[in-house]
Parts: structure tokens; sequence; C-alpha cells
């Protein structure tokens, strides 16, 4: 049996990886305790607030967020952090310094599903901090392959910790017993090849071509080209589509539509699509927007949104192609 810090200790590329990751399972140790505990607390509902993409935060939202903020704040190895749920970027007390740390963070994702206790989450993203004097925004306009790790939370049956720190992807449980995440599941790899993919078909009539011809030719099944019936899933909680995908393979597919607001999707680089795509490529899946790979992109913003297209490395070499042809 091995802890999450015994693991860490052995695999993380520096001190402060393994600090700054503890830090961030502490939090979401806190989250999934909230998220369980919410109806009587009086954490359930709406915080009558909204973020700046426009969207009503739930009270969770705002719980998760400040849990996490108030444990990087005190991590010494952390210089700044941005958040799905704050404008900008926040400082720590502690300049940029050699191994020093920013992070981005979406600190609960799908929270749509807490109204009919369905499973919800934590994405995070740790990168490198500058060799300057402060950090400005700017700092945080990485591509995605020059995170120094990535992962998740899932609050769903149990608490599960899906992390990289190398070139491959673990998985631990919470024991609620005695509080500690124990590794469950090492070097988890992703299937070429699926029979299952995940969409919000709800936007169908919105799609481009590519999204269209690929999902009917799953629906057409053992009748269509891809001679081979499909399956369909949809949690509405990236983390719980990741982390199935992770488990038993398939595709999920958040791509841009032609409506003025889905332009770009709906998935924010930063804190969703950029660690989920390094998780998934570790795992030896593909990440893509239909035209690049999520890894290369830079983001232009902050808070910008990508189209996402993950999973299985066939699916995915198709998608492209049906994007370019
Ligand atoms: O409501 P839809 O269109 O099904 O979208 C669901 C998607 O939106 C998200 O909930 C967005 O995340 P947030 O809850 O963090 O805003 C994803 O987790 C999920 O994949
Ligand atoms: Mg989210
Ligand atoms: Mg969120």
């Amino acid at each position: 049996m091995q802890t999450l810090s015994q693991y860490l200790h052995q695999h993380a590329t520096t001190p402060a990886v393994t600090a700054v990751m503890l830090a961030l399972a502490d939090g979401c140790r806190a989250i999934g305790q909230a998220v369980r505990n919410a109806a009587f607390t009086g954490q359930t509902g709406l915080a009558g607030s909204g973020n700046i993409q426009g969207e009503a935060q739930k009270k969770l939202d705002v719980l998760s967020n400040d849990l996490l903020a108030e444990r990087l704040r005190s991590q010494p190895a952390v210089c700044a952090f941005a958040s799905e749920e704050n404008d900008s970027i926040t400082l720590t007390p502690n300049p940029p310094h050699p191994g020093g740390v920013l992070v981005a963070f979406d600190p609960l994702d799908g929270s749509s599903n807490l109204d009919i206790n369905a499973p919800v989450g934590t994405i995070f993203s740790l990168l490198p901090a500058p060799a300057a004097a402060t950090v400005s925004e700017a700092d945080f306009l990485q591509p995605g392959q020059q995170q120094l790790a990535a992962g998740y939370a899932l609050y769903g049956p149990a608490t599960v910790l899906v992390l990289t720190v190398d070139a491959t992807v673990s998985a631990f449980t919470l024991d609620e017993t005695h509080g500690e995440f124990i590794l469950t599941q090492d070097a988890l790899t992703l299937p070429a090849e699926t029979g299952e993919f995940a969409i919000n078909a709800a936007n169908l009539r919105h799609w481009g071509d590519a999204i269209v011809r690929y999902v009917a030719e799953c629906q057409a099944g053992r009748d269509g080209p891809r001679s081979k019936d499909f399956n369909m899933r949809w949690v509405a909680a990236m983390v719980a589509d990741v982390h199935r995908i992770l488990s038993r393979g398939g595709v999920f597919l958040y791509p841009a539509d032609r409506r003025a607001s889905a332009a770009s999707g709906k998935l924010r680089l930063l804190y969703e699509a950029s660690p989920m795509a390094l998780l998934i490529e570790r795992a030896g899946g593909l990440a893509s927007t239909g035209h690049a790979r999520i890894l290369d992109i830079r983001p232009a913003s902050l808070h910008q949104r990508v189209p996402v297209l993950l999973g299985a490395r066939h699916e995915i070499e198709r998608l492209n192609d049906y994007h370019t042809s």
C-alpha cells in the first residue's frame, strides 16, 4: 500500500511539485467533505454572484475556490495562482524563485450536477514560475506541454485523485477512515480503439460538418461505415467523463459550434483542456481541437475557451481527418 506522499517523493521531479500536489490533495479532501455535507452546512444553491465568464456561481463553487486558495497561499513553492472563478491571478507572498510553481485550477467542475447529487470534480495544472521579480498574467499563458504536473479529483461514490508528475498517470483513492490518498492504479493506459463516445447531443443542430459526420457514423453502428455499434455516455462533468475514459476507454467531445457564444467551444484551456490533455496524452491518448494539438496551444488570455476532442488515439486521428478533409 503506497500513500500519495510516498508516491510523490518517489515520482515527482522536484520537491516543490511534491509540496504543491500535497497541498492540492489536502484542498480536494476538504472540498469532497464540503460537497458531502452541504445539506447540513447551508452550502447548497446559488451564491448570488457570477464569475467573469457570466456563469452563476454556486455556494460550493465559491467555497471550493476558497479552500484551494487558502492552501495555495500558504504553500511556499506557489508564487501565484489562477482560478476559473477569479477574474485575475492572485499573487502569494512568495516572489518567483528557482523551482517556483504557478497553479491554474477549476475548483468545482460540473457544478450543475450538485443539484442532482451527481459527480463533480476539481481540475488543476502546475506551471513553472518565471525567472522575474514578480509574476504577471502573461506568465500563465504557457502552452500546456510546459506543465510540470496536472491532475483532477473526482467526488463520486469514492473520492479519487488522478495525477501525472512524470511520464505516467496514477490514480489514488481517499481512504475515508484514515484521511489518506492511497495508490489504487498505476500507469493508466488508454486503448487506441473504443466503442464509446461522449458528447452533449442537444447541440447537434449547431455542430460543424466534421462532428455531425463522426457522431452520425457512430450512431449508425454496425449498419454504417464503422461496422460496429457504439455506446454513448454524458455525465455533464468533464472530470467524470474523462475519468470514465481513463478507466475503460472512449472519447469525449466538447466541440466549437456555429453559435457565436460557442465559437471556441465551452471548456477553458488553462483550467480544463490543458491539464486533461496532459493526462490523456500520458495515458496514450490524444487531445485536439480538431485542427491543433491542445498541448501546443499558447493561450492568448487567462479564461480562453477551446474546442476539446480527447481520448482514444485512433478516434481522435479520425476526427482530425474529418476536420481537414
Ligand atoms: O452543460 P453541458 O453543455 O452538458 O456542459 C457540461 C460541461 O460543462 C462543464 O460543466 C463546465 O465546467 P464548470 O462546471 O466548471 O463550468 C464541464 O464539466 C462539462 O463537461
Ligand atoms: Mg469545469
Ligand atoms: Mg468550475
